[in-house]
């Protein structure tokens, strides 16, 4: 996807990752291996030939028309998953290939309704991935965190009872769960349902995040913001069709986490070069580059990097503010941070002399 100089620019570039569903990591290699180990019954190919074989499946992902297309196959995807090794495999994988990638803090969205709706325990879940976690710290130095993310398809009544759980679990206290997300099928289900869920986690002092303007108009990103009080936006691209909102999010250094072969696959833009990151590098707003669902939408985060290069040929200086961006939105602890940005001054003096 890219040309070698610029793939090893951008491989070296110290990267966070903000913007990743770990049941999106979920190949289709794996989910045919894991559907066969766990007994797990797909789609009757009569039905739907997509599931007839792997090459048929790959093939589909390349055809989604819209994200309610998407999340069909997603939702089918996940319910391999089993036991808590199965959620560690996954989640080591990922961060195998994040490593690979020049991935060195990661922070990573679940579904635990999409789990606990099929009868797996919420514990089995977020114990599968607690381990892979200490795995790829211990083995890469790569760190990360979870974020809990609600299925805005569902009620808040029911996104208050894994709440309540992980709660319940000390999950929020003692770190193991770093905020909470919103995300699922977005038109139809403003952030607005979830107003009281999100007012616990803000009096508790628990991050918030939501998708908006994905699909949604820029309704959905002003009532994440204004109602949810949500301290990033994750997509966030229609941000662009309301100046004063832009320049808001600006202002206030909200993270924006784009995703950009997801809207490209997804059809929210035809192309790359379609989304407003020039307009956000101009405007000053805050954003990190991400792969949303990267076993689907056909690329990691490295592509998605590669993929902004290509269609923008953005200047050392514009991947130096994303970087550090990036860094400053996470939901690391301070020293962390140092030490990440630190890695961003030796990746400009490696590079600041060679033309890209
Ligand atoms: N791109 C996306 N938008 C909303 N919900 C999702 N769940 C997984 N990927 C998603
Ligand atoms: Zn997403």
């Amino acid at each position: 996807m890219c040309q070698s100089d610029t793939h090893q620019f951008l491989q070296d570039l110290p990267k966070c990752e903000h913007h990743l569903h770990i049941e999106g990591s979920l190949s289709p290699a794996l989910l045919f291996r894991l559907a066969k180990a766990n007994n797990v019954p797909l789609p009757d190919p009569a039905f739907d030939p997509s599931f007839a074989s792997l090459e048929a499946l790959e093939a589909r992902y390349e055809h989604f028309t819209s994200l309610n297309d998407f999340l069909h196959y997603y939702f089918i995807g996940m319910s391999v998953l089993i036991t808590e090794s199965d959620f560690e495999s996954l989640a080591y994988e990922y961060f195998t290939r994040a490593h690979q990638d020049g991935v060195h803090h990661a922070e990573i969205f679940f579904d635990p309704q999409a789990h606990t709706h099929r009868k797996i325990p919420y514990s089995t879940v977020v114990n599968g991935l607690v381990a892979a976690q200490k795995r790829a710290e211990k083995d890469f130095g790569l760190t990360s965190k979870l974020i809990l993310c609600f299925l805005r398809h569902l009620s808040e009544t029911d996104a208050d009872v894994t709440y309540q759980e992980a709660v319940s679990l000390g999950h929020f206290s003692n770190g193991i769960v770093a905020g909470i997300g919103l995300d699922s099928s977005e038109v139809g289900f403003p952030p607005e349902i979830f107003r009281e869920v999100y007012a616990s986690a803000a009096e508790a002092g628990i991050r918030r995040t939501a998708h908006a303007g994905e699909e949604g108009d820029t309704t959905y990103i002003s009532k994440a913001l204004d109602i949810c009080k949500t301290q990033r936006i994750d997509h966030g691209i229609r941000l662009v069709e309301d100046e004063k909102l832009l320049q808001r999010v600006a202002r206030e250094k909200i993270l924006v986490t784009m995703c950009p072969l997801s809207n490209v696959r997804l059809r929210c833009v035809t192309k790359v070069a379609e989304l407003p990151v020039r307009r956000f590098l101009d405007e000053g707003v805050r954003f990190s580059i991400n792969s949303d669902d990267p076993a689907y939408f056909g690329g990691y985060i490295l592509d998605n990097y590669c993929a902004v290069q290509e269609a923008f040929g953005l200047s050392l200086k514009d991947w130096r503010f994303i970087a550090e961006a990036a860094i400053e939105g996470s939901w690391c602890d301070e020293v962390r941070k140092h030490v990440l940005l630190q890695k961003v001054v030796e990746w400009v003096e490696k590079y600041k002399d060679i033309v890209i």
